[in-house]
């Protein structure tokens, strides 16, 4: 048991590794975007989410599970982009 909890563990940190390095990515969008109104975009949301549950079935994981992460992933990563969209459009004012 011991060491299936350590390879969870190891899988663990590299998923948390990856999400970092998405959110950087949340964090470029931020930069690039000229208007708030644009920083949530449905139509894209929607699109992240379809190929995540499409990538879940291809990797034999329920594509179910995977909407129900990546809906509070991606409306968490909204929520990071408006914070640091602001702080921008303070820095420069
Ligand atoms: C990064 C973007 O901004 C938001 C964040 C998204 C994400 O976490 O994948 C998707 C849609 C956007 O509302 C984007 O528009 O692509």
């Amino acid at each position: 048991m011991a060491e299936i909890r350590d390879g969870i563990d190891e899988l663990d940190r590299r998923i948390v590794a990856l999400l970092g390095e998405r959110m950087r990515y949340i964090e470029a969008a931020a930069r690039v975007k000229q208007d708030r109104d644009v920083v949530r975009d449905e139509w894209r949301k929607a699109d992240v989410i379809d190929k995540a549950a499409q990538a879940a079935e291809d990797h034999d994981f329920p594509p179910a599970l995977v909407r129900e992460i990546y809906e509070v992933l991606v409306e968490g990563s909204i929520a990071h982009e408006f914070v640091k969209f602001d702080q921008l459009g303070e820095a420069g004012e």
